[in-house]
């Protein structure tokens, strides 16, 4: 009999699904796993309206294959224009569950994203008021700001200030990069919390940069020092409640990474839990998976824990080289290594 774990479902807090074929190619990778998934808003155009926002989700649901028990929770992409009173009235009808904050130019199509929070101040005092989670890609855009250092300078110009002028506002420092991160996160009050991704607690800078350049190890924030890895590592398995699964799964056409100007973004969907539960036994903290990738979570965002349960059994799983969607393909991360445990439902 080999090993086996058994936890409640989890949800992915951070997951891009796309629109279109690629919709339809990755959607189930996500499902298979996870109850629920905050669904990232970068489409083009954005999502920034309630009206869109559940269009997209129609659209995810109907690529949802039969069977698979999978609810959506939509986000409002920000920008310098956003009403107040959509975001309002999108979280008051349970269309948007939080806002996504892009600082405008950090990443995949955020070049709509917001060019100084100043501009967003009344939406953030509503999202204040109600409750609702901001989510954010802390990293700041200056030119003359190292992409190494872009979120720890975020964290001094932006988060640190952001949180001092609005000090009850519930914030998800997302796919968090740095040992400062981490810190900042411990240090801060209850409303503050990180997720953090399954290629930041495996990969270091070299990984991508050491024996020839490796798109497929490429994303934003983009992966740091060993150190900064070691720091991930410890507070994911720490058992801290501010700190949750959010995978970042961000897939990109096979061409689009393998370019001269080679896209942002690691499609980790397939083998998501597999490759989580791989830190966790290393780091022989296995016990504390449940919290950081079930529990945490949901706790954060005020939603009920799931009531179904998931199961792994400590066998070998091969990750494929590349996976096929219909008008693409696709490099998963891990792609042709072995992983020690299997996600079986
Ligand atoms: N993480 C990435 O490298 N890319 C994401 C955007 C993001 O989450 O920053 C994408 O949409 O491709
Ligand atoms: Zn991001
Ligand atoms: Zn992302």
């Amino acid at each position: 009999m080999s090993e086996s774990l058994t936890i409640r479902r989890p949800d992915d807090w951070h997951v891009h699904l796309r629109d279109g074929a690629m919709l339809e190619g990755v959607v189930a990778h996500t499902a298979r796993q996870f109850a629920r998934a905050i669904v990232m808003p970068n489409l083009t155009p954005p999502v920034t309206t309630v009206e869109a926002a559940e269009a997209y989700r129609a659209r995810i649901l109907a690529a949802v294959p039969e069977g698979l028990a999978f609810e959506p929770l939509m986000t409002c992409y920000l920008t310098d224009n956003t009403d107040p009173e959509e975001v309002r009235r999108g979280f008051e009808s349970g269309v948007f569950t939080a806002c996504k904050l892009y600082p405008a130019g950090a990443t995949t199509n955020s070049d709509s994203g917001v060019t100084d929070v100043a501009n967003i101040r009344g939406v953030l005092e509503v999202m204040a008021e109600i409750g609702m989670v901001l989510c954010v890609h802390g990293e700041v855009t200056s030119a003359d700001i190292d992409i190494f250092d872009r979120e720890a300078v975020f964290i001094e110009r932006v988060m640190t200030p952001l949180l001092a002028s609005l000090p009850s506002l519930k914030i998800v420092f997302e796919h968090i990069t740095t040992s400062e991160a981490v810190a900042f996160v411990e240090s801060a009050p209850d409303n503050v919390a990180a997720t953090i991704t399954p290629q930041h607690l495996h990969i270091n800078r070299n990984a991508m940069l050491v024996g020839g350049i490796r798109p497929h190890a490429y994303c934003l924030p983009v992966a740091k020092r060993e150190a900064h890895r070691l720091a991930l590592r410890k507070a994911a398995t720490s058992g801290s409640p501010k700190f949750f699964l959010g995978t970042d799964s961000a897939p990109h056409a096979r061409e689009a990474k393998e370019s001269a100007c080679g896209c942002a973004g690691i499609f980790n969907a397939p083998y998501a839990l597999e490759s989580y539960l791989a830190v966790f036994d290393e780091e022989e903290a296995i016990a504390h998976f449940e919290g950081f990738a079930s529990l945490h979570g949901p706790r954060f965002y005020g939603l009920p824990e799931n009531q179904a349960t998931v199961a792994f059994e400590k066998v070998d799983t091969p990750v494929p080289a590349t996976i096929a969607t219909a008008d693409t393909e696709l490099v998963p991360f891990h792609a042709g290594e072995t992983l020690r445990w299997r996600f079986a439902g």
